[in-house]
Order: structure tokens, then sequence, then C-alpha cells
């Protein structure tokens, strides 16, 4: 239903370079990048409020490139939301089938029925400002939604809620699609929306789309190096491969596939497991290693290990890092399955 074609936008230091890529109907596609990576650029070339310096927008089949905003039958809610302060969030929720001339009973089914599904029936005699976070977000989503937009473009929709109301709308988004079936695109830097709501994703970096795929297949098959860092592939390791063998600096690591030459693996922190004792089960590659630095990330701590001359980082609980005695200078053994080797 959207097709974006070889998109370019030159700013002096920025530059948003051939994007290509479509959405289908009915589908949450994710556009996944850091801070700058040009993603807002991105949504507001297509909802029409930056002209792209080349490429085209079709939406339906329909070349849209030119046409302003509020002709390209596409609802834009920015960041901040932009609600009228001014308007209770009924009025906010109605506005745009009032602009449309829509009949008055047809306004307050449409502003009931999309207040009962979003949670927010409660609400509809307040004003935004007396509003939460994750409230004015619904009522965003609600007044998008009333004039049945074509498609959905969310920034970073739950960047200013806090955890909680962030994972809760995470999940009732996705009951939203199911009850009231709209195409979205949706770009943000975290990775819980985009593998709790895409289905596909693409993965922006420096102005670039360098990868688009269905979400568990980006995040477990990075096409390179750049994008498996983005994605948390700490763990880089250049060897030498025969076989299913890599050697690296003093270690044999087993492959999940045959391959030769020179080559570079990415395993993710969390996939490498330690242990007091070596470790059995069908875990084949384990090492002896040595603990060199922890890090505090909050719910899970990140140990810097040594295993030969390779540098490993694993993540692992606050309960693990006491039961095990972790500390500098500590001896352990590590281990990951061959499956958690990617092979770039
Ligand atoms: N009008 C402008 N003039 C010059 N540079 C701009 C302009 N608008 C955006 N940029 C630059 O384009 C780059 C991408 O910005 P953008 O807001 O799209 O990033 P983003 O991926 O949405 O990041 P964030 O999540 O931080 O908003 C930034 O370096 C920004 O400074």
């Amino acid at each position: 239903m959207l097709e974006v074609r070889e998109i370019s936008k030159d700013y002096r230091e920025f530059h948003l370079r051939d994007i290509t890529f479509s959405v289908k109907r009915g589908e949450h596609f994710i556009i996944l990048g850091p801070s700058g990576a040009g993603k807002t650029v991105l949504l507001e070339v297509i909802a029409g409020i930056i002209a792209p310096d080349s490429g085209k927008i079709f939406l339906n089949g329909e070349d849209i490139t030119g046409l302003p905003p509020e002709k390209r039958g596409l609802a834009y809610i920015p960041q901040n939301y932009a609600l009228f302060p001014n308007m209770s969030v009924f009025d906010n929720i109605a506005f745009g089938l009032k602009v449309r001339k829509v009949p008055k009973a047809e306004i307050e089914w449409k502003v009931k029925e999309l207040s009962e599904v979003l949670g927010i029936s409660h609400l509809l005699g307040r004003k935004p400002k007396t509003l939460s976070g994750g409230e004015q977000q619904r009522v965003a989503i609600a007044r998008a939604l009333a004039v049945e937009p074509e498609l959905l473009l969310l920034d970073e929709p739950f960047a200013n809620l806090d955890v909680q109301t962030r994972g809760r709308l995470i999940n009732e988004m996705k009951r939203w699609k199911k009850e009231l079936g709209f195409t979205a695109l949706h770009v943000t830097h975290s990775f819980e929306e985009a593998v709790g709501l895409g289905d596909r994703v693409g993965v922006m970096l420096n102005g670039r789309l360098v990868q688009v795929g269905a979400v568990r297949e980006v995040f477990s098959r990075p096409v390179s190096e750049e994008v498996a860092r983005f994605l948390g592939f700490e763990n880089i390791i250049e060897g030498l491969a025969e076989g299913r063998i890599l050697r690296a600096n003093g270690l044999m690591i087993e492959l999940p596939a045959e391959a030769s030459g020179k080559i570079r693996v990415g395993i993710r922190p969390e996939d490498i497991v330690l242990s007091d004792e070596p470790l059995r089960s069908s875990m084949r590659n384990t090492f002896r290693a040595e603990v060199v630095g922890l890090e505090e990330l909050g719910l899970l701590v990140r140990v810097r290990l040594k295993a030969g001359g390779v540098e490993l980082s694993a993540f692992v609980t606050r309960s693990s890092v006491l039961e095990l005695g972790l500390d500098a200078g500590k001896n352990v053994w590590v281990g990951f399955k061959a499956s958690a080797v990617h092979v770039f």
C-alpha cells in the first residue's frame, strides 16, 4: 500500500540516502535506528512536511510525493503528540470528523467506539494538559484513527513514557490493531517495540536503510557487522575457519555450519552462560575464562571476560553474580551453543 522509492534528502551534515521499502496493508512496519539516524526526517518526508530532494512516494499506486500533508490520507503522530491544548479530549478526537462535516450522531458514535477500545472513555471531558503521558498518547492515537487513515505514522510513540506504561501500551496496541485493523509505520530506537509490535523491521543507520526483513530474521541474521553491533551482538570475533571450527586467538569455536578462511562471527552477551563447573549439556563451546570487570546495567550485569586471547561480554543476573562470586580476577567457565554463533 505504501511504496517509498529512492528517497534522498540532504542537510548540511546529514544525508538521507536512497530509502526504498514498502508497507503492506494491515502491517505494522518498524523503522529501527539509533538517535540521529534520520527516522523523523523520513517520517516527515512521507507525511509531506518535508519535501525530498529526490525519490517518490506512492500510496495504493498513486504518486503522492507532491501532495500536501492533508491530501495524503495519512495520519501522523509526532513525538510530542501535538494535541490541541484548548480542546477537550472529545473535541480533539472529533476534530478531523468535524472538519470533514461528518453528521453529529456519527461523530459521537465514532468517538465512543474509539475511546472504548483505547480505554479513555472516562477522559472525554478533560483537557490534554491534565492527562498523563500514556493517556495523551492514547488520545493522540484515537484522534489519528478517527478519520480512518490509510496509514498511521508513529514517531517514537512510547519514548516519553515510563517503563511500565510503555510495556502496557505495547501490549494494548496489539489488541487495538486487531480490533480496529489499521496499518502502521512506526519509528523507534526501542528493540522492545520492534520485537513486541513489528511484523517487519527496517534497520536505519546514518541515513540509510541497511536491512529490511521479518523481525525475527533481522535480529537473528544481521546482514553486516554494523547492523549486528547495533542489534546487540557485542562479541565480534575474528578467526580462521576450517569446516565447523573457527580458530581465534587460542580458542577453537564450533560454528553452526561449515566455513573457510578468515571470517568474523558475532555472539550475543545474553547467549553466553557462566558457571563454576565445566558446562555439560549441548553446549559444545566451553572455555575457561577470567573475569576482567563487571558493569551494572540495571536488571542485568555485563561481565567482561578474557578467554585465551579473546575478550567476551556476558549478561548475567545480579543473583548469578552473587552465587558465582564474580569479581575481577576470578576464573569461571563460559559456554555458548554453536547455534548462538552468527557468521557474517
Ligand atoms: N531542518 C534540518 N536542518 C538540518 N539538519 C536537520 C534538520 N532536520 C533534521 N536534521 C538532522 O538530521 C539528522 C537526523 O535527524 P532525525 O530527527 O531524523 O533523527 P532520528 O533518527 O529521528 O533521531 P531521534 O530519535 O533522536 O529523533 C540529525 O542529525 C538532525 O540534526
